[in-house]
């Protein structure tokens, strides 16, 4: 686990006006208004809206040349409540004139581990737009599926969680403050009945805690909705929305359960090719976007290992060892994932290498996933999550400055590590496993060319590349994917 807290400083501001000027790329919005509170009508937090500097050029260069976003607020606007914001929320208590500081708290409940994500936006008057100030992120392991027998106990890794909250944020800000949990792959490959029984604890956990719990604040997020919300993130922190060109960068996320890709098509053979539940259309900051993204289930790194070693869905755990050319040949060990406990050793007397390797993890990804036609093409991805700390494992990339790799990258450092198994055992004894599963992922799954190259970043401008962010805008703001 480990504890950060980020700020960054934008460049620049730009403030909402009203002018015919065709280089404003504001949004419209109704004229300001005097904030007037109504009874039962929350009047804080605002509806935000982001705003961004028009992007530069990409470059494969770090994230610190990245245009800095801004999130912004508009003046008070005609409000139309959602179900998911319609809750009166307790007034803010700062004196209208005076700089105000409000929170979001986003949980991501992920297979793998539970982290929470204190989000701090500034707004200096009603009149001015706040900014994101920065982002406070802490994580734990394991996830909450690990308590799928026990989620009591599950339930109290989120309140060790909210203890940072209640330190990050100031006492007086606790009651309008929002707290909303979404769980991801972890949580769909559980049975529906202990899925319910820990997201029922979670809603305890938060409805004793001093925050303001929003209807539907503790759910599974759908796995569309997962690459969406990661795409929105990314996007926004490197500064591609809200320009006219329309120039966008697709995301390529790899959790422990499940992995998405998601990306905004330039050519319309890539939508008219694809399946049409692979296709998700969204109102976002006064643009319709139509976005490719699909979340394979079953296809994070740990359930692929699994899967990989035939153990995924095996009867006969209890005495069944799982085998595999991709682990070092006198590996053996206990691996949990999910809750639920395997044996798991390489081929002592056989053979062990990347090519035996490849033919193994294949069959996780052969017949399963849709190429989209365009990957073929130059657009840029941005690679983030377990992508990212496998490159940094095996020093494809640097730990704190992440970078830009060819996929080619990937294959060579894979061929070398099951190659040379004893020397990176140390690392992890599933360094090949992990390795040929990403190559073959990108290469045979998505069908990108070895020369394409992606974006490694974990965070874009101090702030996590997750789909937390994007999840919180799409509390405030509450768009619609169809
Ligand atoms: O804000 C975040 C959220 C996740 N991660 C990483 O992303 C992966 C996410 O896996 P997760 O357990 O969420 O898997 P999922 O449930 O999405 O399949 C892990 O490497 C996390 O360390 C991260 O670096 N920052």
């Amino acid at each position: 686990t480990y504890y950060r807290h980020h700020r960054y400083v934008p460049h620049f501001y730009r403030y909402r006006e009203h002018s015919a000027n065709a280089e404003n790329l504001l949004p419209e919005v109704s004229n300001p208004v005097p904030e007037v509170s109504q009874p039962g009508v929350p009047t804080f937090p605002e509806i935000p809206e982001v705003f961004h500097p028009v992007p530069e050029v990409i470059h494969p260069i770090p994230e610190a040349f990245h245009p800095v976003p801004e999130v912004v607020h508009p003046a008070p606007e005609p409000y139309y409540p959602s179900p998911e914001v319609y809750q009166p929320v307790p007034e803010a208590s700062s004196p209208v004139n005076m700089t105000r500081v409000f929170y979001g708290i986003m949980f991501d409940a992920g297979s793998t581990g539970s982290r929470i994500h204190i989000y701090k936006f500034i707004q200096k008057d009603p009149v001015e737009l706040p900014v994101l100030d920065n982002e406070m992120y802490h994580a734990v392991k394991p996830g909450l599926s690990a308590y799928k027998d026990n989620p009591e106990e599950g339930g109290n890794t989120i309140r060790q969680l909210l203890k940072i909250a209640k330190k990050t944020v100031p006492e007086e800000d606790w009651k309008r403050t929002p707290v909303v949990l979404k769980a991801t792959a972890g949580l769909r490959l559980l049975p529906e009945d202990k899925a319910n029984a820990l997201l029922k604890e979670v809603q305890d956990v938060f409805d004793e805690s001093p925050f303001f719990v929003p209807n539907n604040s503790v759910s599974i997020m759908n796995g569309a909705k997962e690459g969406v919300l990661a795409w929105v993130t990314v996007n926004f922190l490197t500064g591609h929305l809200y320009t006219n060109t329309r120039k966008t960068v697709g995301i390529l996320d790899l959790g422990g359960g499940s992995t998405q890709i998601t990306f905004l098509p330039k050519s319309k053979k890539t939508v008219q090719s694809s399946p049409s539940s692979y296709i998700a259309k969204f109102d976002l900051f006064n643009h319709t976007y139509q976005l490719y993204t699909h979340s394979y289930l079953g296809n994070g790194l740990y359930a692929a290992r699994l899967a990989t070693l035939g153990a995924l869905g095996a009867d006969g755990l209890d005495w069944k060892v799982f085998t595999s050319s991709c682990l070092p040949k006198k590996f053996r060990e206990d691996v949990t994932f999910g809750g639920t406990t395997y044996k798991v050793s390489g081929i002592p007397d056989g053979y062990a290498g990347y090519k035996l390797c490849y033919y193994e993890v294949m069959k996780v990804i052969k017949g399963i996933f849709h190429q989209p036609y365009e990957v073929k093409g130059s657009s840029v991805f941005y690679a983030f999550s377990y992508y990212y700390d496998r490159a940094v494992d095996t020093g494809l990339i640097d730990g704190s400055r992440g970078g830009a790799l060819e996929v080619r990258d990937f294959k060579k450092r894979a061929k070398e590590v099951c190659n040379k198994m004893t020397k990176y055992r140390a690392i992890s004894p599933f360094l090949c496993m992990d390795m040929t599963y990403i190559t073959c992922l990108l290469k045979e799954g998505f069908g990108f060319k070895d020369s394409t190259v992606l974006q490694l970043a974990k965070k874009v401008n101090n702030v996590e590349t997750s789909w937390a962010l994007g999840a919180t805008f799409d509390y405030f703001r509450n768009f619609n994917i169809h």
